[in-house]
């Protein structure tokens, strides 16, 4: 069933309504409106404490919300329905194995507890990369093979959803590399839907093109990173701001003064508008010292949000085709820049 607000929608793997998750009177996640596509990386995003973690757990029925709804690959998850075994792989807060046992023995426990034929087991160490180091006891990996060890051990049942809360914690650049691969391979090859945890930006956006960025348990916007960053903006510098600032509000164009380097600040606009602008300030008798296109870095955009999340919009792209189908009106607000 599809409903309104497109918390199921087919497009859509993972969906959450107003999830709350609190501990006493503290909420480790506020009010959360998940959308997370089929197919591909999504990242969550966001500070230490931010409620990742909780977020994850609480998709994997670890731990149950104090409020809201959650639909996981089509289906309402929540006190008494839970996904099929083996639909959903997870590694939550670090691979959780058995350090005396083998690489293969932990996986063929998975196997056997999943009914899964025992083949199962090294056909997923080699697609972790582990081949060759099957009968080496876990305790034995380094960090990086653990690591993949975990995944591995989440991979085996394949499932269509993979849930990775900071995957490449703690590992060196090398195997930073490999295990990013891996994971965007799975998800290309293999149209798993991985969402993948991180509070560090580069690494999100190396792998995940769709983002939702989480602060004290809210989310404070979620969509592609690269809609994150604004579309850009105009830095005009005259010989007189003030008049300056007049025509171009009698154009329907809002500047922002910013005093500081002594520029209006404007949204882009074509360069036709921007000519004819130009040739109307200095028909005026105004000097125009500086026209410069400025975009911000998805850094200053990230820390902007961050500072300032009241001024951004949790833009959902996929549910707006929904809403564009439906003929819902998106709800939201425009987007200003901040200075
Ligand atoms: N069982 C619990 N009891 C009380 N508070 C908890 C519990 N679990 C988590 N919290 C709190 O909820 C908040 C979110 O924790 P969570 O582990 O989800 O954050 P996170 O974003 O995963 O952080 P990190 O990146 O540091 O792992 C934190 O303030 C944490 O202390």
């Amino acid at each position: 069933m599809a409903y309104a607000d497109g918390s199921n929608h087919p497009q859509l793997a993972v969906s959450t309504q107003g999830l709350v998750k609190a501990y006493g009177g503290f909420k480790a996640v506020d009010g959360l409106n998940l959308r997370v596509p089929a197919g591909g990386v999504y990242g969550l995003l966001g500070p230490n404490g931010a409620g990742k973690s909780t977020t994850m757990k609480l998709l994997l029925g670890l731990t149950k919300p104090t409020a809201g709804s959650m639909w996981l690959l089509g289906q309402q998850v929540g006190k008494k329905t839970t996904i099929q075994p083996g639909r959903v792989g997870s590694m939550i807060e670090g691979p959780s194995f058995y350090p005396g046992l083998s690489g293969l023995d932990n996986c063929r426990m998975v196997a056997d507890y999943l009914g899964l034929p025992v083949s199962a087991a090294s056909e997923v160490l080699t697609k972790v990369g582990l081949r060759g180091y099957e009968k080496r006891k876990a305790s034995a990996y380094s960090l990086g093979m653990k690591q993949r060890l975990g995944i591995a051990m989440a991979l085996i049942s394949q499932p269509e959803l993979l849930l990775l809360d900071e995957p490449t914690n703690g590992l060196d650049a090398e195997a930073v590399v490999e295990v990013r691969r891996m994971i965007m391979d799975l998800a290309a090859s293999e149209g798993v839907t991985v969402i993948i945890s991180s509070h560090i930006l580069s690494e999100i956006e190396k792998m995940a093109p769709v983002v939702g960025i989480i602060a004290d348990g809210h989310l404070l916007y979620q969509g592609t990173l690269e809609n994150l960053r604004e579309e850009g903006h105009i830095n005009l510098r005259v010989s007189d701001p003030g008049l300056a600032s007049e025509m171009l509000e009698a154009q329907g164009i809002h500047p922002e003064y910013i005093r500081k380097s002594a520029t209006l600040c404007i949204p882009e606009i074509p360069d036709p508008q921007i000519g004819a602008l130009v040739t109307q300030l200095v028909s005026h008798g105004l000097q125009v010292y500086r026209v410069a296109s400025e975009r911000k870095s998805l850094e200053e955009a990230f820390l902007e949000l961050m500072e300032n999340p009241q001024n951004h919009i949790s833009q959902n792209y996929v549910l707006q085709n929904h809403v564009a189908q439906s003929g819902m009106k998106p709800s939201g607000l425009k987007r200003r820049s901040t200075r």
